[in-house]
């Protein structure tokens, strides 16, 4: 059984505006590490962020650990979205928060609120936290300010900050395009060997063609709110890639 699985499904941002995604169907299986690829405006950060309701979809079902996304509300809702890690284009850290602090906060879905008030974070996340620092590099910055770090390492952070919740499914949204081109590779080697040895399958939007077929073993390309492509990364020909890209106005 797939991981998760998206039916039919579309989205309009308001009742009278333009539909931006238009039956898209796809499923990630539990190996998978995925990329969507597509033009500007193809509708793939609109994808990622419906599959944990940060968008709402007009119709269509999405499936993921068998439950129905959009039918769970509350509670319900919570406890599904604190499965999910989420990386993001602009980090989305705390500023004037440690590196530690920031990676502990993936663990707030979990801690009881008085204790994240106090801080009072159990030994056992805590050593989780600095063995993830540790294999995202950053064991000599864990008491710096999140803002003291470089692009590449707070995109690191982040990494740490996503495994940190133990998630059982990652959404990447654009993770690299803040990184210039050698940063960025670093950054995606990384969540991959990550992603296998926590063993976390990988839906991941990104811009760069090139970096999504090194990294990815499989490759959705959108186009204007359609799927038009979807196959192992070795099996995409420039045919292909052609047809999605065909409408860019470059
Ligand atoms: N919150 C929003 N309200 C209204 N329209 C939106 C909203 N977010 C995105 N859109 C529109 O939806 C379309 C698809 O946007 P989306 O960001 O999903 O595309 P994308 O493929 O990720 O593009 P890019 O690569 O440029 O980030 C665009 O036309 C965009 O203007």
């Amino acid at each position: 059984m797939p991981v998760l699985e998206v039916r039919n499904l579309k989205v309009r941002y308001a009742a009278t505006g333009p539909q931006i995604l238009k039956g898209v169907e796809f499923a990630v299986d539990d190996s998978d590490f995925c990329a969507v690829i597509g033009p500007s405006g193809a509708g793939k950060s609109t994808l990622i962020r419906c599959i944990n309701r940060l968008v709402e979809p007009s119709e269509g079902e999405i499936i993921l650990f068998g439950q129905h996304v959009c039918r769970l509300a509350g509670g319900d809702l919570r406890r599904l979205r604190r499965r999910i890690g989420m990386i993001f284009q602009e980090f989305n850290l705390v500023n004037r928060m440690s590196v530690m602090d920031n990676v502990l906060s993936g663990r707030l879905g979990y801690t009881g609120a008085w204790r994240s008030l106090f801080k009072a974070f159990p030994r056992e996340d805590i050593e989780r936290a600095l063995h993830l620092l540790e294999r995202v590099g950053l064991q000599d910055h864990v008491d710096k300010r999140a803002d003291e770090l470089s692009g590449g390492q707070r995109q690191r952070v982040g990494i740490a900050r996503a495994l940190m919740q133990q998630p059982e499914i990652l959404l990447l949204d654009e993770p690299t395009s803040a990184l210039d081109p050698k940063i960025s590779r670093s950054v995606m080697a990384l969540i991959k060997e990550l992603a296998e040895e926590f063993k976390v399958p990988v839906l991941c939007n990104i811009h760069d063609v090139q970096l999504a077929l090194e990294s990815c073993n499989r490759i959705i390309g959108m186009q204007d709110g359609y799927k038009k492509f979807d196959g192992p990364s070795r099996d995409m020909r420039k045919e292909d890639l052609d047809a999605i890209y065909a409408m860019e106005v470059l």
